[in-house]
């Protein structure tokens, strides 16, 4: 049980992780990671068994407006396909896929689904109705250690009238910041998230999630991260949060 939930582990976080941080997964993630188009990032370590290709919600649908299509777009150029042995010119962005059942899909973590709750699905991907809630993609700068998310909010995470819920934000920001620091030391738990809201942000708009890393010690991971107006001009929100890489045990803890 010991080893197998240890093979699990590995796996686990091969997932999450880009290739730096733990040399032994180095060339195991970057096969996942970097030799393949961002269209199809990680769906090579899918393993077969899963028949059905499961939904990729960070692709554009058609709820997606002229503003997150005009960033989505942006983003998708600057993510060029890259081979191993290939040198990066200039920015070089990483679009990450996003499933509804992030642990099932992790190599490995369909055992894992299993013990832990094989109904879970991710909060933020739940809703099937298009450009109902949390529309998001999130790309990933590897050189700069950086992560950029855009976010068009939909009409079911109303909080003041007209406005998006503050809930919802923070949603959103654990997320960024959470991937963000998963892509460094996966699995993580967040245990502290600061939020400061500065101007409400109109339901329906889409906004610009940037993060950044801060900080890094021991299995701490401090992250800060800003949501602004898709052209920088307005800030919405400033956050920071601390994250802690946890064994996967952690996690089967009742
Ligand atoms: C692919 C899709 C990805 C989607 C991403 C979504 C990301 C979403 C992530 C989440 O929302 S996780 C859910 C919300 N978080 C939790 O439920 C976490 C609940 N808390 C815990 O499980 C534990 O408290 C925690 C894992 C955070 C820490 O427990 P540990 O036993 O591993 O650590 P410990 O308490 O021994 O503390 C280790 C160090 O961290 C420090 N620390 C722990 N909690 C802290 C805190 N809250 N603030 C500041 N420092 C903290 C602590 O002081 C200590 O510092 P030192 O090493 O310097 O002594």
């Amino acid at each position: 049980m010991t080893r197998s939930v240890g093979r699990i582990f590995s796996g686990f976080r091969c997932f999450g992780s880009l290739p730096f941080g733990n040399p032994p997964l180095k060339t195991q993630c970057s096969s996942v990671l970097f030799r393949t188009t961002s269209e199809r990032t990680l769906m090579h370590a899918l393993p077969k068994i899963f028949g059905r290709k499961p939904r990729d919600f960070s692709l554009p649908n058609s709820s997606w407006g002229k503003e997150m299509m005009q960033l989505y777009n942006h983003y998708n150029r600057l993510s060029k396909e890259t081979t191993e042995g290939q040198e990066d010119h200039g920015e070089q962005w990483t679009r990450l896929p996003s499933y509804n059942r992030t642990l099932k899909y992790a190599t490995g973590g369909v055992y894992l689904s299993k013990i832990i709750q094989s109904k879970a699905r991710l909060f933020t991907r739940n809703i099937r109705d298009p450009g109902a809630s949390f529309e998001y993609v999130i790309f990933f700068r590897q050189d700069k250690l950086k992560c950029a998310c855009i976010f068009q909010a939909g009409h079911l995470l109303e909080g003041a009238p007209g406005h998006v819920h503050g809930g919802a934000i923070a949603t959103m920001i654990d997320t960024i910041t959470g991937t963000h620091a998963s892509l460094l030391s996966a699995p993580v738990m967040t245990a502290n998230l600061n939020i400061n809201y500065r101007s409400p942000i109109p339901l329906g708009s889409t906004v610009l999630i940037e993060s950044i890393l801060d900080k890094e010690d021991g299995r701490k991971r401090y992250i800060s991260c800003r949501v602004t107006s898709t052209d920088g001009s307005k800030l919405h929100t400033e956050a920071t949060g601390l994250f802690l890489s946890i064994s996967v045990s952690h996690l089967l803890k009742r």
